[in-house]
């Protein structure tokens, strides 16, 4: 199964993006941590950005809505040339509406899950959409630790993506090291966030590269 590590550039030094990006050249994609201090208790950055990062980065763009009104906004951030662009099931009332908006613009659609939100209600819905976020931290923060507790959920959903026969790529975000990446390889992830343990260390594609080795020892 690939294995896919998309570094969060929450992590990233700011003044330093371009250098930043670099770094990470060895990823398969980056993630984009977008909050409206509504949805989590946090804000980073909106739509001009994000249009500014899909000029300049050499990596496809892996979109991370964290906000109250994804009905709203998903399009917008497919339409300005985000690879895959995931919206939170929380914030959603008719998820499969935006999943097909994001579509019918080009990019992949996601669907996010919190850690306290149950997978089942979303199980039916696994053909609307190219990916699955399971959050191994409660949305808002980088640098938080990882709440093996939603394993349980990873694994129920890894069956049924299995069951399915789709090729829907399991995501999981927040607080994955080498520590971390091994359980939720071993419960069913193919495609890892990783922020604070790939911007932080000394050499960014040395972590690349074991973070991809500890996840292949376990993955399915
Ligand atoms: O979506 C989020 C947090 O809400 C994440 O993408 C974090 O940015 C991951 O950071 P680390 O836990 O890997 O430091
Ligand atoms: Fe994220």
């Amino acid at each position: 199964m690939a294995i896919r590590i998309h570094p969060s550039i929450l992590a990233a030094d700011f003044l330093r993006l371009g250098d930043e990006l670099a770094r990470v050249a060895d990823a398969d994609m980056i993630h984009v941590d977008v909050m409206d201090y509504h949805f989590v208790p946090n804000l980073s950055f909106g739509l001009p950005v994000v249009e500014r990062l899909v000029a300049g980065s050499p990596l496809p763009l892996d979109v991370h809505l964290m906000v109250d009104d994804p009905a709203r906004w998903a399009g917008d951030y497919a339409e300005a040339g985000a690879h895959s662009v995931t919206f939170h099931a929380e914030a959603a009332a008719d998820p499969v509406d935006i999943a097909r908006g994001i579509r019918r613009r080009g990019a992949r659609a996601g669907l996010a899950i919190k850690p306290g939100t149950p997978i089942e209600p979303y199980l039916p819905l696994l053909d609307e959409v190219d990916m699955v976020l399971v959050m191994t931290v409660e949305p808002g923060f980088g640098g938080q630790s990882f709440l093996a507790s939603t394993m349980p959920k990873l694994r129920r959903l890894r069956e049924a993506v299995d069951a399915t026969g789709l090729d829907v790529w399991v995501q999981v975000d927040g607080g994955i090291n080498e520590d971390t990446i091994g359980e939720a390889a071993d419960a069913g992830a193919n495609t890892f966030v990783a922020g604070s343990s790939v911007f932080g260390a000394e050499h960014a594609g040395d972590q690349l590269a074991l973070l991809r080795a500890r996840a292949a020892q376990h993955a399915h």
